[in-house]
C-alpha cells in the first residue's frame, strides 16, 4: 500500500513549532482538499461500467463528509469535475452531470441535519441547467449553516481561475482603482474563487496518481500532500483518519531550516 506524505519545503515565514510542544500534537487540518480518483478503475476491477464507480464514489462523498465534520474539519473541498472532464465520452459526462441532483436529492436532509454548508468553486454558469438547479438549491438551503463547508470544485480549473483573477486585477488597474505596484500575493489570493476560505492544510489524492491535475495550484503552495493507492470508492473513515494522522505526525514548517 503506497501511502506517503510529501511535505512541501520552504515557503512563507511562520513560527516554528513552539519550544517544548510535541510536534505530533497538531490540530485536525482546518481545510482538507481531495482529488477523488479511482472510480473508473474500481468499476473495471469488478467488470462494472465506469458509471458504477462514479455512483459508488458518491456514497464515499457522503461517508467522508460525515467523518470530516465529526472530526472538526472546517472546510472539505472535493474535486468533482475538472474543466478537462468535458472531453470524456458524452454518456459519461451526462451521467456525471446528474450526480449533484442525485446526491443532494438523497443526502441534502442529512447535510442540513449535520449543519453542513454546501458551496462550489468553478464555472457555475456553463453547467447544464438541471445541474445548476440542484447545486443552487443546496447552496440556498444550507446557506445559514455554520458547520463544515462542503465545497465542490465543479467545472473547475486552476489556470482558468488564475487567468480570471489576473483579468479582474487588470480591469481594476484600467479603472484607476489599483496601481500596478500595489499588486501583491494578497491581492491575487483575494481575486480567486477561494478568497473566503483558508488555504488547504492537507491535500489527499486517491488511486496512486501523483500529480495536481490543474487543481488549486496557487492555494496548495504550503499544503501537505497525502497520496494513497486506495481507490476513492474504497476510501473510508479509517483511510481519512490515517491521512490526518500522517498530517499530525509531521512537524509542519512553513519555511526556515
Ligand atoms: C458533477 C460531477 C460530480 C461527480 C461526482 N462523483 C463522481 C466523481 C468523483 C467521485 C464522487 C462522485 N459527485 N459526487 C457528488 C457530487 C456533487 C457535486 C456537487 C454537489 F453540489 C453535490 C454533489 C458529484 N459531482
Amino acid at each position: 500500500m503506497l501511502d506517503k506524505l510529501i511535505r512541501k519545503k520552504g515557503g512563507r515565514e511562520a513560527a516554528e513549532t513552539p519550544e517544548g510542544q510535541n510536534p505530533g500534537t497538531r490540530e485536525v487540518p482546518e481545510h482538507i482538499a481531495i482529488i477523488m480518483d479511482g472510480n473508473g478503475r474500481w468499476a473495471k476491477k469488478r467488470a462494472l461500467p465506469r458509471i458504477a464507480g462514479h455512483h459508488e464514489g458518491m456514497k464515499t462523498v457522503r461517508k467522508i463528509t460525515r467523518e470530516a465534520n465529526l472530526l472538526g474539519v472546517k472546510v472539505l473541498t472535493l474535486y468533482a469535475f475538472s474543466t478537462e472532464n468535458w472531453k470524456r465520452p458524452k454518456p459519461e459526462v451526462e451521467f456525471l452531470m446528474k450526480l449533484p441532483d442525485e446526491f443532494l436529492g438523497t443526502y441534502l436532509p442529512e447535510l442540513i441535519e449535520q449543519n453542513v454548508r454546501v458551496e462550489m468553486i468553478g464555472d457555475y454558469e456553463s453547467l447544464p441547467p438541471h445541474t445548476k438547479r440542484a447545486i443552487r438549491r443546496a447552496m440556498d438551503e444550507t446557506a445559514e449553516n455554520d458547520g463544515l463547508i462542503l465545497n465542490f470544485a465543479m467545472n473547475y480549473g486552476s489556470r482558468a481561475e488564475l487567468a480570471d483573477a489576473v483579468k479582474s486585477i487588470a480591469r481594476s488597474v484600467d479603472e484607476g482603482k489599483v496601481r500596478p505596484e500595489e499588486i501583491d500575493e494578497r491581492m491575487i489570493s483575494a481575486a480567486l474563487m477561494t478568497a473566503h476560505l483558508p488555504e488547504p492544510d492537507l491535500l489527499i489524492r486517491t488511486s496512486g496518481e501523483v500529480r495536481l491535475s490543474n487543481f488549486m495550484l496557487w492555494q496548495l503552495a504550503y499544503t501537505e500532500f497525502w497520496f494513497t493507492d486506495t481507490l476513492w470508492p474504497d476510501f473510508d473513515e479509517a483511510a481519512l483518519r490515517e491521512a490526518i494522522d500522517g498530517y499530525q505526525a509531521r512537524n509542519r514548517r512553513y519555511g526556515g531550516i
